[in-house]
């Protein structure tokens, strides 16, 4: 049996990345996705929104719902501030392997804690296991038809606060139509859409900023 996508990502980030330098782990990332394999990741369009909504919130404890490879996850960590933590939640094992190795390579292993299970069972629980108060930030990047259940679930688990950001990726294509309907439509949210790519490629893609108002 030959090797998985994943793994010949993070062969490609060893190969050509520098160990400790987020950057060029995203750029070897982003150069393999674009040249050699398509693969799922935010990519660099939608990344550099990514990154200057995270710059303006500023978290302290920041959430991402799929891990992947962990591509977000290293240009979420890079940007965090000492002291600020990012939760990532991961459901596919190969997955969560893979990119535990490639946030480690970035050397981000510090500010990132890789937690691997469902949303739905892990959400309830991250208070109890990780002292998690609330989010100030949540990036949504896991299965689409989960999005609008886990915001309920983080609302009534009381893990948003007055002003937490709310980020959605996908939600052109693949498209996540309940989620958008819902956090547009209550009055719980000040909603905004940051039209771009699909990674990697020219098809329309885009990113849905919500601010729950409490
Ligand atoms: O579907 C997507 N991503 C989600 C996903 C997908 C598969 C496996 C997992 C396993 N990880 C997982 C699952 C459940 C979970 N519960 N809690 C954590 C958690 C983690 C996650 C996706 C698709 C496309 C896309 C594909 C094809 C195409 F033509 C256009 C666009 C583009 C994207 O940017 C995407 O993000
Ligand atoms: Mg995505």
């Amino acid at each position: 049996t030959g090797s998985s996508q994943p793994q010949r990502m993070l062969k490609a980030v060893q190969k050509n990345a520098t160990k400790g330098d987020p950057q060029s782990v995203i750029s070897a990332i982003d150069h393999y996705c674009r040249n050699k394999e398509w693969a799922m990741n935010v990519g660099d369009d939608k990344g550099l929104i990514l990154d200057s909504v995270l710059t303006e919130v500023n978290p302290s404890a920041a959430l991402e719902l799929g891990t992947y490879c962990g591509y977000s996850t290293v240009r979420i960590a890079r940007l965090l501030s000492p002291g600020s933590k990012l939760i990532t939640v991961e459901f596919n094992p190969a997955f969560a392997a893979v990119a535990r190795q490639i946030i480690a390579y970035a050397g981000l292993q510090d500010k990132v804690t890789l937690v691997e299970g469902p949303s739905g069972d892990l959400i309830p629980k991250l208070r109890e296991r990780f002292g998690v108060k609330s989010f100030d930030f949540v990036f949504l990047d896991h299965w689409k038809d989960r999005y609008l259940l886990d915001t309920k679930l983080l609302e009534d688990c009381g893990l948003l606060q007055k002003g937490t950001v709310l980020l959605a990726d996908n939600v052109i294509c693949p498209g996540t139509p309940e989620y958008l309907k819902y956090v547009r439509s209550s009055p719980r949210y000040e909603s905004r859409y940051y039209k771009s790519n699909l990674e990697y490629t020219k098809l329309e893609d885009g990113l849905e900023k919500s601010v729950f108002l409490g």
